[in-house]
């Protein structure tokens, strides 16, 4: 039985896309808050991944008496110039982050772990996202809609902010926050896909 880790909407509909055909991919969904803090000195892409895994590893420890149980775990954030920026904190920190990322490039690092008892997997994607230019006034105008809230960085592709997006080279899905190529190839080594 799988089990998604997550109280994110966004990982649920994605994860859900992994079902084709008549091949339906069931999961059951944990409902976790785990504090995310970067460490000092820690690397942007170390802390996505331990992240990742203290969900997934939080997850299993809810469904313990399961032998079965794959619990999927995972985090996404932005990064600038080794800048973390996670979920603003208020419409002001998310102005600050929205100002940073104006016309520049940022990655956004998404890690996806799969736990069952005895077992663990990882996998990272990459992506890097050329900004488009923005003033105060669309600024004001994208704080307004109140899409930034809950999102790495203060933008969300999947809504308004895709005309923000000059470029992306990477994955789509992994900046919407589950990547899913390699949360595919991780659920095949599992078992859980076909
Ligand atoms: C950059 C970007 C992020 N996001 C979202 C994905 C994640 O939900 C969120 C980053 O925060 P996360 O801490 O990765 O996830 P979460 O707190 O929403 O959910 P959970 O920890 O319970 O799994 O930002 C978008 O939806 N679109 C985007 O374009």
């Amino acid at each position: 039985m799988l089990y998604l880790a997550s109280k994110s909407p966004r990982r649920r509909e994605l994860l859900g896309r992994l079902s084709s055909g008549t091949s339906r991919l069931d999961f059951g969904v944990l409902d976790l808050d785990l504090p995310e803090h970067c460490q000092p000195g820690e690397p942007a892409e170390e802390y996505v991944r331990r992240v990742a895994r203290e969900k997934a590893g939080a997850g299993l420890l809810q469904v313990m008496g399961n032998p079965s149980a794959v619990v999927l775990g995972s985090d996404t954030e932005v990064v600038l110039d080794d800048e973390v920026f996670g979920k603003p904190r208020d419409a002001a920190d998310a102005a600050a982050m929205l100002r940073k990322l104006s016309g520049r490039t940022h990655e956004v690092i998404t890690a996806v772990s799969l736990v069952s008892p005895g077992r663990e997997a990882q996998a990272v994607s990459v992506s890097k996202v050329v900004f488009a230019e923005l003033d105060d006034a669309r600024i004001d105008a994208y704080l307004a809609t109140g899409e930034w809230d809950g999102k790495a960085g203060a933008y969300a592709i999947q809504g308004d902010a895709e005309t923000f997006i000059a470029r992306l080279d990477g994955s789509y899905s992994g900046v919407m926050g589950l990547p899913l190529y390699e949360t595919a190839v991780l659920l095949r080594q599992f078992g859980v896909l076909a």
